[in-house]
């Protein structure tokens, strides 16, 4: 179990008038994640998504509050707790003049594997990602697919239990992307605990069995994706207004939506399930993406 309380960071900055100021990217974040979930923080660029994972994964301090992995708190056993996570950063971070193999050896030296371990893991990862024939090649013959499969194998050299993926599929064409949400499905099977972030709706919705909505450094929604959208209601009607713009109204039951379609006077009318998206917007009025 992963348990933060009051958790919270700020960052101090020069402000447009060159006077020092505050950002709040976190605010009083409360959150238990449970040992093998697939678990997702959303929300728009800004919302504090990444900053919230650096400070999961110790690599900034938070400002206020605790983390816990289990019943070890990460002020004061970072090294225990390194061993548990492995980290997949937003930005592919290798040595890209190194081979595949190269790159993988410095990760696994890094967690203080000796080379026989190392040899038998790269094998075994390579393996998982379909990449075993590319392990003399250099990372920067790879295409921008099998680069971020590496990334998340990388970060599994040491057997971690909970691994933290910031934006797994940013930028990757939805082919690629499919291809890395099954990796994902694939060591959530295996028994590891995954915890991601996205600001992908379709990612939430695919992947996780719950999600943590963020918005300006705050928790605004945690459940289910299927629990929030009902929580909404299932049935959204969407049309084109007279400005060209559209509007849409979301409703708890097909009936009352059909009905609600059937008697509008506009064009371009839509009838669909509700998703993340739709939940967002009815909390926050803005839109994810
Ligand atoms: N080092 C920093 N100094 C000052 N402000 C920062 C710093 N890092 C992040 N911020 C600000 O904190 C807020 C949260 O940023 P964060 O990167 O955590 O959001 P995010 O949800 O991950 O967004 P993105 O998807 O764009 O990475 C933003 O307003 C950002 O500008």
């Amino acid at each position: 179990m992963l348990c933060l309380s009051s958790l919270k960071k700020v960052y101090p900055y020069k402000n447009a008038a060159g006077k020092q100021a505050e950002k709040i990217a976190v605010a009083d974040l409360n959150l238990k994640i449970a040992n093998n979930e697939i678990f997702g923080l959303l929300g728009p660029n800004g919302a504090g998504k990444t900053t919230t994972i650096r400070m999961l994964t110790m690599l900034t301090q938070p400002t206020a509050g605790t983390i816990c992995y289990d019943n070890l708190n990460t002020a004061a056993n970072a090294k225990k707790i390194k061993a548990l996570i492995g980290v997949v950063p937003q930005h592919i971070n290798f040595d890209q003049d190194l081979t595949v193999g190269e790159n993988m050896h410095l990760h696994g030296r890094l967690h203080h594997m000796n080379k026989q371990e190392r040899v038998s893991r790269i094998d075994e990862l390579l393996a998982y990602v379909e990449l075993s024939d590319r392990i003399n090649d250099s990372v920067r013959s790879l295409s921008g697919g099998m680069k971020r499969r590496l990334l998340i194998v990388r970060a599994l050299m040491h057997k971690p239990q909970i691994l933290f993926l910031d934006e797994p599929t940013v930028a990757l064409d939805p082919q690629v992307r499919r291809r890395i949400w099954d990796l994902i499905r694939k060591m959530h099977h295996d028994g590891v605990t995954i915890v991601l972030t996205t600001h992908y709706i379709e990612e939430a919705e695919a992947l996780c069995g719950r999600v943590a909505i963020m918005n300006k450094g705050k928790l605004i929604a945690l459940d289910s994706p299927t629990n929030l959208k009902e929580k909404i209601g299932k049935y959204v009607v969407e049309w084109d207004k007279d400005n060209g713009e559209r509007d849409f109204k979301i409703f708890p039951d097909r009936e009352t939506a059909q009905k609600f379609a059937a008697a509008l006077q506009q064009g371009n009318i839509l009838r669909r399930h509700s998703n993340l998206e739709d939940v967002f917007v009815e909390l926050t009025g803005r839109k994810v993406n």
